[in-house]
């Protein structure tokens, strides 16, 4: 049977110490303690979910071994979101921060290629693939339902701030991408 928490707190390790080294080898400008990604807001999310899975484990012990098919499941949709993050975040270079940009720094490209040929925010989409999938290797049937919708609310003001941005650094190339190539996230074209 899979230890479900270890492979949990394993992800959560690669996920954040990856970001953090990739801060410093494409933001190394920006880099610090906050690279990490360890906000407050976030810890608890994730604290949360280590609750409902301890809780569960006592109270309903059968869903968490019943549950082993859709953790593996979980598992699986980590190592994917994982790979479209940091597909991206390799593509975009220095084009791509942990902060959002309100001016535009001196060698700020627009990347239209790789990973971004297909969809304009594939680091959102893995961030998003990589939670669900968090939750369902821990079989947390109630973070599994929150999390999505509290981060897809979160991530469709962030894009429309985000693309307000990309539009006055690159005028008509960036409307003109954001016309051919979809966000790459749910319900936002
Ligand atoms: C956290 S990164 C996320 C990038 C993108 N939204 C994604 O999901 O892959 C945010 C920064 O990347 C920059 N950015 C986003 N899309 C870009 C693109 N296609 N080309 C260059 N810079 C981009 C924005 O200026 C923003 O400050």
């Amino acid at each position: 049977m899979m230890n479900c928490l270890s492979c949990f707190m394993a992800s959560l390790a690669f996920f954040h110490i990856s970001e953090f080294l990739l801060a410093w080898v494409y933001m190394r400008q920006d880099w610090s303690r906050k690279s990490l990604l360890l906000s407050r807001p976030y810890s608890a999310a994730m604290a949360c979910a280590v609750a409902e899975y301890l809780l569960e484990g006592r109270l309903l012990p059968g869903l968490k071994r019943k549950g082993q098919g859709v953790a593996c499941l979980g598992l699986a949709v980590v190592v994917c979101g994982e790979a479209v993050r940091k597909t991206a975040m390799v593509t975009a270079k220095g084009n791509f921060t942990h902060a959002l940009q309100f001016q535009r720094r001196e060698g700020h490209v627009l990347v239209t290629h790789g990973i971004y040929r297909y969809m304009r925010h594939p680091g959102y989409a893995g961030w998003l693939l990589w939670v669900v999938g968090t939750q369902a290797l821990l079989v947390n049937p109630f973070c599994l339902l929150a999390f999505p919708i509290v981060a897809w609310r979160f991530f469709r003001t962030r894009v429309e701030v985000e693309e307000q941005q990309l539009r006055s650094f690159f005028g008509p190339a960036y409307l003109a991408y954001a016309q051919r190539v979809p966000s790459g996230l749910p319900f936002i074209p």
